[in-house]
């Protein structure tokens, strides 16, 4: 069988949080000025110009849509100088455009790489997400058991009662039946309005976060990210692709996938080793967001390799007048 080709990431990785790092810092003058959009382009052009400037022959698997619906960092799109490894990128220059706009909790830029096919390319539609934190059985919980199933399994895990544990939820109308299901095991549940990468981020580390697990379907590339992260960090999740119409059908078939009712378990969402990196923009959990005070704009990545399973912080502080990144 051929080898799967040596991916040479120490220093590259270094790289990918300048990366994410710059997106964050183009969204600072936009953090909590009511304007989505603005703020997500400021991210994807702070984030293509410094993907631009590695020595990387990237091709963008996630982004911000097919290239008829985005003229930058659609998929398809080739990245970096074209002088070093072939790789594949997944990101999400601003998870959490809404909140970002609102100044509300969790908004991250986000980016993953890794060799050419070692993450699903995964269609713009809906995915049921399950995850938990590292130091569990594998399959304690499925997507194939009911929420309170679910609770239940992970409480045993724990040697706990359902009440003591946390999930997070995205708060939609279409989670109202596996809310009101969680509600009646006594689990207590953390609704976000937006932001599931960092949701699944947040069960690697119950004991700064709180949550236990999370539950319940959002965007499908979000899924592919978060997997990227918690192979990193360790954990467990699993996604299912969901179909509204043809369209999505039609989407998924388009990038090539042909068996739509799989699940996929972590390691089938990213496949290979992956480097990812998130900067916080608001406050969170995990990172805190970006802050200007005292002349200063500081901020925060967590960058991990999952070849190593080593997760690093970076701090940065800079005069704002100064603060231009890749000069
Ligand atoms: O809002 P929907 O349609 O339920 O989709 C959920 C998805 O939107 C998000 O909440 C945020 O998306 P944005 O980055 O576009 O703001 C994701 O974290 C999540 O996967």
């Amino acid at each position: 069988m051929p080898q799967a080709p040596e991916f040479h990431d120490r220093m590259l990785s270094l790289g990918l949080a300048r990366v994410s790092e710059a997106a964050a810092i183009a969204c600072a003058p936009l953090i909590g000025r009511g304007d989505e959009k603005a703020a997500d382009q400021a991210a994807v052009n702070a984030m293509r110009t410094q993907l631009n400037m590695l020595d990387i022959a990237g091709c963008v698997v996630i982004g911000e849509g097919e290239r008829d619906e985005a003229p930058m960092l659609y998929i398809g799109e080739e990245v970096g100088t074209g002088e070093g490894p072939a790789v594949d990128i997944a990101l999400d220059p601003l998870e959490g455009t809404t909140l970002t706009a609102k100044d509300m909790p969790n908004a991250l830029t986000v980016i993953a790489m890794g060799p050419r096919g070692s993450m699903l390319h995964a269609p713009d539609v809906y995915m049921d997400k399950l995850a938990i934190g590292p130091g569990f059985a594998p399959g304690v919980v499925t997507l194939d058991m009911s929420p309170a199933e679910r609770v239940a399994a992970l409480a045993k895990a724990k040697g706990t009662d359902a009440g003591d544990i946390t999930v997070c939820v995205l708060e939609r109308p279409r989670h109202e039946e596996m809310i009101a299901e969680l509600r009646s095991t006594g689990a207590a549940i953390r609704l976000i309005t937006d932001g599931d990468v960092a949701g699944v981020m947040h069960c690697a580390e119950p004991a700064k976060t709180g949550i236990d697990m999370y539950m319940g379907s959002g965007g499908a590339p979000e899924g592919v990210l978060a997997a990227a992260a918690l192979k990193c960090m360790g954990g467990q999740i699993f996604g299912r692709l969901l179909f509204r119409n043809e369209d999505e059908v039609g989407r998924a078939r388009k990038a090539g996938i042909e068996d739509l009712d799989r699940i996929y378990s972590r390691d089938e969402l990213v496949t290979g080793d992956v480097i990812f990196a998130a900067t916080g923009v608001t406050d969170g959990n995990l990172v805190p967001g970006i802050r200007r005070d005292g002349g200063y704009l500081t901020a925060e990545t967590i960058l991990m390799r999952s070849k190593t399973g080593s997760v690093r912080r970076m701090y940065y502080r800079n005069p704002i007048d100064r603060s231009q990144p890749g000069r």
